[in-house]
C-alpha cells in the first residue's frame, strides 16, 4: 500500500492521473511484481519531493510494546485536530462528563510552528494473517506521518519535535483519567479490535484516610511509596529497575484490596489487575507486562490460588492428613476443568524482576493472599515482593478509624469495652463496618456501638464455641490415631506369632523326617 502521506503535495490534475494510474497498476501489476515497483516508486518520489516524511507508529520493539512518543503525539494532535481535521472519533472523557475529540484514522491536520508548516496524518494499516487453526485474524497497525519540506528539516527535529513531545506530555498529565485494566483472553487478542487489556475508569473511593488499620504501619507505607515515587535518579544510580513489589497478606476482609486502591489514589497510578488464569503461558504473561503503562499498579490477587506454587509443601502435608489429601484431590481436579494456565512460578519470577521487568518503569507490583505460608520462599523473597504487609483483625486503633469515618465519633463511653472484646475476639474490619454502618435514618452512633458490643459478644462466644468443637476433633481424631496404630501393632504382632509357629512347625516335621531316615 502507498501511504497516504507520499501523495499529499500533488496537485489537481496531478491527482487524476495518479489515481487513473493507480487503478491501472493495480490491474495489470501482479502481486509479486509490486514490492519492487513501489520500491523504485518511493525512490523516485523522494527524489523529487522536496518533503520529508517521519513515521511515529503505535508500536516499538517488533510490535510488542506500546509507543509513548506515538500516545504523547496523538494528545498533542487532539487539542489541534478539533479545529482543523474533517473527521474526528469521540471518546468519553474523564468522568464520562464531556466527550474528547481526536483524529480519526486516514486524516490529516495542518500545525504551524515558529512561521513552518507542517502535516500531520493518521494511518492506519490492517494485515490479514492466518492463525494456528485456520482462522484469518486481522492486525490493525496505526501510525503518524510527519511531513515538512526539507528546508526545515533541522528546526523540525531539533525543535519542534520537543515542542510538539512536551505539550502532548503536558495535556496527558491533565486529561488522564485513571484506569482499572484488566487482561483480555489471548484467544482474543488478534480479533478485530481487541487488545490485550480492557479498561475501565478507575473511581474507587478508599484512601489511606479512610483505610483501617495500625496508625505506625500506615505512615510507614505512605512514606514508602512517597520515596518510590520520588526516587528515579535513585532507583538508577543503584542500577535496580524502578519498581517496587508489595506483599499484601491476612484473612479475607482485612482489607487488602482497599489497601491497593488507597495505594493507587494516594500515587495516582492506573491499577492493572492481572487474571493469571487466563494467561495461556509465560510468554504470554511477558506480552501482557510489558503493554502495561508506568506509573500504574499491576495486581495479582489471591495468588496462592491463581498458580500451582505449593507443590512441595502440599506433598508433605498429603503423607499428613488424609483429609486435606481428598480435599486437594477435589481442586487439582476442578483446576483441571478451568483449564489451567500453564505460567510457571519461574515464568512468574522472571516477569517481575528478571530482565524484561526493567523495559518499563514505575510500577508497583502488589500480591495478595490469604495464606502466606502457602507460597514459594522463592517467590515473596525481598527485592521482588519488598515490602510484606500483614492486614490483621480489627484492633482498637483501626476501629477508631472505622468509627470515625462511620460514625463521624471520636469518643464514647463504651469504647474501652470495645478495645477489651476487640483484643478478645479475631473479627475483620470488614465485618466491624458492617456492623457499625447504621442501617436506616432511625439508627444513631449509641445504637451502632451497642449493636457492635453485642455482635462482640456473640463472636467470642461463637470462637469459644468452635475451639471447643476443634480441641473436641483433635482428641477424637488422636484416639483414633491411637487406636489404628495399636490394632497395627497387633496385628504385626500376631502375625509374628504365626509366622515363628510355621517355623517351629517346620523345623519338627523335618527333625522327625530325619529321625525317620535314621531308623
Ligand atoms: N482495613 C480496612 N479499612 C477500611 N475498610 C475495610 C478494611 N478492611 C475491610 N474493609 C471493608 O470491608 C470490605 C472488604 O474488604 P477488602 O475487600 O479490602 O478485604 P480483603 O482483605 O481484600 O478480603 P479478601 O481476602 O476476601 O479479598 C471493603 O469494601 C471495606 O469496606
Ligand atoms: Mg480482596
Amino acid at each position: 500500500m502507498l501511504q497516504t502521506g507520499v501523495i499529499w503535495g500533488l496537485t489537481g490534475t496531478t491527482m487524476t492521473s495518479f489515481m487513473f494510474f493507480w487503478a491501472m497498476y493495480k490491474q495489470f501489476v501482479p502481486p509479486h511484481l509490486r514490492a519492487y515497483v513501489e520500491r523504485y516508486f518511493y525512490k523516485m518520489i523522494r527524489w523529487i519531493s522536496p518533503n520529508v516524511h517521519i513515521k511515529f507508529t503505535e508500536y516499538t520493539d517488533e510490535g510488542l510494546k506500546r509507543s509513548q512518543a506515538y500516545n504523547t503525539i496523538r494528545n498533542y494532535l487532539s487539542s489541534k485536530s478539533t479545529a482543523l481535521a474533517k473527521r474526528l472519533k469521540a471518546n468519553e472523557s474523564k468522568n464520562s462528563k464531556s466527550l474528547v475529540l481526536s483524529m480519526d484514522d486516514h486524516q490529516e491536520i495542518e500545525d504551524e510552528f515558529e512561521g513552518v508548516k507542517v502535516k500531520w496524518y493518521s494511518n492506519v494499516k490492517v494485515t490479514q494473517t492466518q492463525s494456528n487453526y485456520g482462522r484469518s485474524i486481522s492486525d490493525e497497525r496505526r501510525y503518524f506521518t510527519l511531513t515538512f519540506h526539507r528546508q526545515h528539516r533541522g528546526m523540525v527535529i531539533e525543535t519542534y519535535l520537543d515542542h510538539v513531545l512536551r505539550e502532548g506530555k503536558a495535556i496527558g498529565l491533565k486529561n488522564r483519567e485513571r484506569k482499572l485494566y484488566t487482561n483480555n483472553s489471548s484467544q482474543d487478542w488478534y480479533s478485530w479490535r481487541t487488545a490485550k487489556w480492557s479498561n475501565v475508569p478507575f473511581h474507587h473511593p478508599a484512601t489511606f484516610e479512610t483505610l483501617a488499620m495500625d496508625p505506625l504501619k500506615k505512615e510507614g507505607i505512605k512514606k514508602d511509596l512517597i520515596k518510590f515515587s520520588k526516587g528515579e535518579e535513585y532507583y538508577r544510580k543503584v542500577g535496580k529497575p524502578w519498581k517496587r513489589g508489595y506483599l499484601l497478606f491476612g484473612p479475607p476482609g482485612t482489607g487488602k484490596s482497599t489497601m491497593i486502591a488507597a495505594i493507587a489514589n494516594f500515587l495516582d497510578y492506573d491499577v492493572y489487575d492481572l487474571e493469571l488464569t487466563t494467561v495461556k503461558d509465560n510468554s504470554e504473561l511477558k506480552k501482557l507486562l510489558l503493554d502495561t503503562s508506568g506509573k500504574s499498579v499491576i495486581v495479582i490477587e489471591d495468588i496462592d490460588c491463581s498458580l500451582e506454587l505449593t507443590g512441595q509443601r502440599k506433598k508433605k502435608k498429603e503423607e499428613d492428613d488424609e483429609e486435606e489429601k481428598k480435599e486437594d484431590e477435589k481442586k487439582s481436579k476442578r483446576e483441571k476443568d478451568e483449564k489451567l494456565s500453564k505460567v510457571t512460578l519461574s515464568g512468574l519470577l522472571n516477569s517481575i524482576d528478571g530482565l524484561w521487568s526493567a523495559c518499563s518503569s514505575e510500577k508497583i507490583i502488589v500480591f495478595t493472599t490469604n495464606f502466606v505460608d502457602k507460597l514459594d520462599p522463592a517467590l515473596i523473597r525481598r527485592g521482588r515482593m519488598d515490602n510484606h504487609v500483614e492486614m490483621s483483625y480489627c484492633k482498637f486503633e483501626a476501629f477508631k478509624v472505622l468509627a470515625k469515618n462511620y460514625l463521624e465519633i471520636e469518643t464514647h463511653d463504651l469504647f474501652e469495652e470495645i478495645e477489651r472484646k476487640l483484643e478478645e475476639t479475631d473479627m475483620s474490619p470488614a465485618d466491624v463496618a458492617e456492623t457499625l454502618m447504621p442501617k436506616s435514618d432511625e439508627e444513631d452512633a449509641d445504637l451502632c456501638i451497642k449493636r457492635l458490643v453485642k455482635t462482640l459478644e456473640e463472636e467470642k462466644e461463637k470462637a469459644k464455641k468452635l475451639a471447643e468443637e476443634e480441641e473436641k476433633k483433635k482428641t477424637e481424631k488422636e484416639a483414633r490415631n491411637k487406636k489404628k496404630a495399636e490394632e497395627e501393632t497387633e496385628k504385626k504382632k500376631t502375625e509374628e506369632e504365626e509366622k515363628k509357629k510355621k517355623i517351629e512347625s517346620e523345623e519338627k516335621k523335618v527333625k522327625g523326617a530325619e529321625a525317620n531316615g535314621i531308623n
